[in-house]
C-alpha cells in the first residue's frame, strides 16, 4: 500500500488541500498550455455574453482538474456544482442534478468516465441541446415529458479519456490533456504552499521535495507537510536533511518512487522476468486495483523511464535494474 496515498483521505487532508488551492489562473502553475487555451475560451465567451463551453480535463490524478472546475467557475463568476460519475448511476441521478440547474452555472463532473451509460445518455442531450426528457410513472402508463434547461457549462475531469465514448467526448468544446509538473514548476507550487503555510522555507529543501513529488502537485503539498512534521518533531530547520530524513521515513525515494512503485517494479523484474507482462496481471500481483496501477503507477513509470509499454506489455528498462540494484542478467 502507499505511505503516501494519492488521494486525500481524511478531512483534514481534504481541508488542507482546499486552502491551497489557487483561485485564479494567474495563480495556477504550470501548464502553460492548457491555461492559455482555457483563458482564451474564458475571455471569448465573456466577450460574447455567452456561457463557456463545455470543457474536458484529461489527466493523472492530483495535477489540478478539480483546481481548474473550481477557477472557471470563479473567472465566470458563477456558482459550481460538484458530482462525479460513480454518483451517477441512472438517469434519475443526474435528471436530478440538472433539473436545478440556474444559468450560466459549471456543473463540475469528476471522474465522468464512470458515470452509468443510461446517465451518459441524457447528458448528450443535456450538452447539446440543454434538453433533457424525464420519464414520469411506471409500467405501461410511463411518459416521457420534455424539460428545457438553462445553458450551462459541464467541465468534466477524467484520469481515462480513452475509456469516453466517443459521443460524449465529442461534446465537450475543448480538451485538455494536463502534463505531469517539471521538478521547476513543483519548487514554484510549494513556494507558494510554503508561504501560504508560513513555514519560512525556500530553496534547496523545496527543490528535494519537488524532485520526489512524481511531477503532481497534490503528491509535493503531502510531501511539504510530511517534512513539516518531520522538522517539528525534531526541532529542526526545514532544511535538506530534514526533507531527506522525512522522505526516507515515509518511503519515498530520490526519484519519488513510493512502496507501491517499487512493488510493481520488483514483480515485473522478479516475478516476470522483465516482462513483457500485461498491467492488469502486474496489479493483481502486487494487490492493487487494477485502475490504480493504470492511472497513477504505470504513467509515472513510463515517464521516468523505468518501464516501457510494448505491444504484447509492460517491460522493465535497463534503469529500472539499475535503480533496484538488480542485475540485468537475472533476465
Ligand atoms: N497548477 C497548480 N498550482 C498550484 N497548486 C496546484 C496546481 N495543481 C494542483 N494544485 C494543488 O494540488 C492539489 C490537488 O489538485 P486537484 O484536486 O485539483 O487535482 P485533481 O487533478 O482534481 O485530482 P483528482 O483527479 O485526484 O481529484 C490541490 O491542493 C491544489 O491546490
Amino acid at each position: 500500500m502507499n505511505a503516501i496515498p494519492e488521494h486525500p483521505e481524511s478531512d483534514t487532508e481534504l481541508e488542507f488541500e482546499s486552502t491551497l488551492r489557487p483561485r485564479n489562473l494567474r495563480e495556477f502553475v504550470g501548464q502553460e498550455k492548457v491555461r492559455t487555451q482555457l483563458d482564451l475560451l474564458l475571455r471569448a465567451a465573456r466577450l460574447q455574453g455567452r456561457t463557456p463551453d463545455h470543457i474536458l480535463l484529461a489527466g493523472p490524478p492530483g495535477l489540478g482538474k478539480t483546481t481548474l472546475a473550481m477557477i472557471v467557475a470563479e473567472e465566470t463568476g458563477q456558482a459550481l456544482r460538484l458530482t462525479s460519475g460513480p454518483a451517477l448511476q441512472n438517469a434519475g441521478d443526474l435528471a436530478a442534478v440538472l433539473s436545478s440547474m440556474t444559468e450560466g452555472e459549471v456543473l463540475f463532473i469528476d471522474e465522468i468516465h464512470r458515470m452509468a451509460r443510461t446517465a451518459e445518455e441524457m447528458l448528450y442531450l443535456a450538452m447539446e441541446d440543454f434538453r433533457i426528457d424525464i420519464m414520469v410513472g411506471k409500467g405501461a402508463g410511463a411518459q416521457s415529458v420534455p424539460l428545457d434547461l438553462p445553458p450551462f457549462t459541464v467541465v468534466g475531469a477524467t484520469t481515462r479519456a480513452g475509456l469516453l465514448p466517443a459521443p460524449l467526448r465529442d461534446r465537450f468544446g475543448f480538451t485538455a490533456h494536463l502534463e505531469f509538473y517539471s521538478d521547476a514548476e513543483l519548487e514554484r507550487v510549494l513556494e507558494r504552499t510554503a508561504r501560504l503555510l508560513e513555514l519560512g522555507a525556500s530553496g534547496a529543501p523545496l527543490a528535494e521535495i519537488a524532485s520526489r513529488s512524481r511531477g503532481t502537485p497534490r503528491i509535493a503539498n503531502r510531501l511539504l507537510r510530511r517534512v513539516r512534521d518531520w522538522a517539528l518533531v525534531h526541532q529542526a530547520e526545514l532544511d535538506t536533511p530534514s526533507a531527506q530524513a522525512a522522505l526516507e521515513l515515509y518511503d519515498v525515494d530520490a526519484r519519488g518512487l513510493d512502496r507501491l512503485d517499487r512493488a510493481v517494479l520488483e514483480a515485473l523484474i522478479l516475478r516476470f522476468s522483465g516482462g513483457p507482462v500485461g498491467v492488469r496481471t502486474l496489479a493483481v500481483t502486487v494487490g492493487e486495483e487494477a485502475e490504480t496501477v493504470e492511472a497513477v503507477v504505470e504513467p509515472f513509470l513510463v515517464r521516468s523511464g523505468l518501464i516501457a509499454r510494448t505491444q504484447r506489455g509492460r517491460i522493465a528498462t535497463l534503469e529500472a535494474y539499475d535503480h533496484l540494484g538488480i542485475a540485468p542478467t537475472s533476465r
